[in-house]
């Protein structure tokens, strides 16, 4: 472990307040949560596209997309995955930095990882939890994973031989298996302007 002990903060001219400033919105996470096929990705792109025709900078951090590239050393152990979702709180953390709204869609099974996310970003951490049951899940099966979990060609699968920890205190819950898919991100799109995220311009 590398310990920075000679490396020093520098700050920087142009802050996290100019950036919104010029965006015309205050950066959040919307950090979605839930088991494997319950609809993160689904209703991440979706209320992703909303806020675009609302005119706002957004960023979608995906589970797999992320696996490709800045976490592919990392597969589905215990510590991996917290490995996984630290750095994906990090990257989140520069992200509120540079004023973006930024959407994640990982299954972050493990309460304490998302706890140590929320700490690291404070006030402007939403969680999501896209509430399903493993069974409405396990029918969708989008890529085939719960059948080849079932038949014991992936191991450490969610929900079936590791754990997925539902969160306590969510800001947000959809319950994907009983809502539509519209209806998921009119209530997230009405959370963040509640909150003054940003102005509606089209009303
Ligand atoms: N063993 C196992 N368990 C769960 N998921 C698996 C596994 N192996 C591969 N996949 C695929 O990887 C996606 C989950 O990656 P995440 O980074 O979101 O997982 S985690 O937050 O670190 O638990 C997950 O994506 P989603 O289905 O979109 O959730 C799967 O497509
Ligand atoms: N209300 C809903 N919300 C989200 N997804 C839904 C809903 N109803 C059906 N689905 C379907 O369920 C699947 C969810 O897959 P996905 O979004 O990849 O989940 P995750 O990212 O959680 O693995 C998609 O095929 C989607 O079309």
């Amino acid at each position: 472990m590398i310990h920075g002990k000679n490396i020093v903060w520098h700050d920087t001219n142009i802050k996290q307040e100019d950036r919104e400033a010029l965006l015309q919105q205050k950066s959040v996470v919307l950090w979605f949560t839930g088991l494997s096929g319950s609809g993160k990705s689904t209703i991440a792109n979706a209320v992703e596209k909303r806020l675009a025709a609302l005119g706002r900078l957004t960023y979608l951090l995906d589970g797999d997309n992320v696996r490709h590239g800045l976490n592919k050393d990392l597969g589905f152990g215990v510590s991996d995955r917290v490995e996984n979702i630290r750095r994906i709180a990090e990257v989140c953390k520069l992200f509120l930095d540079a004023g973006i709204i930024t959407l994640t869609a990982f299954i972050s099974p493990l309460a304490a990882d998302r706890e140590n996310a929320r700490q690291l970003m404070g006030d402007r951490f939403i969680e999501v939890f896209v509430d399903c049951s493993l069974k409405a899940c396990e029918s969708r099966d989008p890529k085939g994973l719960y059948k080849k979990a079932r038949a014991g060609e992936i191991k450490d699968f969610t929900g079936i031989d590791s754990p997925y920890e539902k969160p306590v205190n969510p800001e947000i819950v959809i319950i994907s298996d009983k809502q539509s898919i519209e209806d998921c991100v009119d209530d997230i799109i009405n959370y963040l302007l509640a909150q003054g995220h940003f102005k509606d311009v089209t009303l």
